[in-house]
């Protein structure tokens, strides 16, 4: 019989295939199909792509906000007078070419408007946010490299659960740099769902264990999970624990307290959606967020493994189509 109940607050995880499934629930997206056809389009809250890529990229900005003093204190060679506010920071937006790139392009949008210095990297463009960035002046960067040996701050947003397989051109080079730049000075880093290039599926390798060609050498300082974690999550928060233990790689005690970090953003499921993929169960604690935050660090919360696919009828149902 146990004596002390656990009271560590718990965050079900979500592998890719329920997470595709879930987006495609919130839109009601696949074409072709009427609503009668199933019972969860029928539920479905019927959002648009662009709402939730507002809702995440805004949390996105808000983790970025959240971070960045440390990333000044901390990793720049010549601290910058923290007093002197976001202006002196720069954000390098590392945008991908399916949704989270949309994230990332929405998110570079809000931090220009709190006051930071973005620069967008974004090979492949054509997204909507992409011409309100070119009507605020936003500046686009060709070279990766330079662009983040310039940026206090990289905010990752090439690739989330829809990534798989080796990364293909020219995606190669941006995720080579940041698998062999393991150490500080470098920008602070966040990532957003999965570290780019990780698998998604993988909770359990960590960068430290791995081949110098692996992507997963690349651990970023901290981790925006969106609605839930992947298990690359669950891989993340175990290799920074490693890390912790080997004694940190001497950058200060400030930007320590948030490297490591996890975060979750995306507040847009119902109880219902919740209910149905584990998320709001007696394992998985209530939602984190609080007041009018977009963002919040769970850093503390213990990660639970994903239901099986065949607890809310994944197996039965076609592979939701999502974006290109
Ligand atoms: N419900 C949610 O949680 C929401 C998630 N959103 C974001 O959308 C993301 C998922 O978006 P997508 O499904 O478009 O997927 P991704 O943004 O993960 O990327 C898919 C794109 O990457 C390409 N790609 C995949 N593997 C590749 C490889 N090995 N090399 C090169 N290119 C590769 C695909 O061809 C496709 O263009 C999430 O991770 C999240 O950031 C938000 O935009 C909206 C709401």
């Amino acid at each position: 019989m146990s004596s002390t109940a656990d009271t560590t607050p718990t965050l079900r995880m979500l592998r890719a295939a329920q997470a595709q499934q879930l987006d495609a629930e919130l839109m009601a997206a696949r074409p072709g199909e009427s609503a009668e056809a199933s019972p969860d389009h029928a539920l479905s809250p019927h959002y648009v792509l662009p709402q939730l890529m507002e809702l995440a990229g805004i949390a996105c900005a808000e983790v970025v906000g959240h971070c960045a003093a440390a990333a000044v204190r901390g990793l720049v060679d010549d601290p910058v007078d923290d007093r002197a506010g976001p202006a002196v920071i720069r954000v390098l937006v590392a945008c991908g070419p399916g949704n989270q790139g949309g994230d990332g392009l929405v998110a570079a949008r809000h931090l220009h408007h709190m006051g930071f210095r973005p620069t967008v990297w974004y090979p492949k463009p054509g997204r909507n946010p992409y011409f309100q960035l070119r009507d605020l002046e936003v500046p686009f960067a060709t070279d990766f490299a330079s662009a983040y040996d310039a940026s206090e701050l990289l905010l990752d947003t090439l690739f989330g659960f829809s990534f798989s397989g080796a990364v293909r051109a020219p995606f190669d080079q941006p995720l080579a740099l940041l698998r062999d730049r393991t150490r500080a000075p470098r920008p602070f880093t966040v990532s957003v769902d999965v570290p780019s290039g990780w698998p998604v599926d993988d909770g359990d390798v960590g960068p430290a264990d791995v081949d110098a060609d692996d992507p997963r050498r690349f651990l970023p300082d901290a981790l925006l999970s969106l609605t839930a974690p992947k298990p690359a999550a669950a891989a993340f928060v175990a290799a920074w624990a490693r890390q912790r233990s080997r004694g940190g790689d001497g950058a200060s005690a400030q930007a320590d307290g948030l490297r490591g970090s996890h975060w979750l953003g995306g507040r847009f499921l119902s109880r219902r959606l919740a209910r149905a993929y584990g998320l709001d169960d007696a394992a998985a604690s209530a939602v984190p967020f609080a007041g009018a935050s977009q963002s919040a660090n769970v850093t503390a919360w213990r990660l639970a493994p994903a239901l099986p696919a065949s607890a809310h009828g994944l197996a039965e149902r076609a592979a939701p189509p999502h974006a290109q």
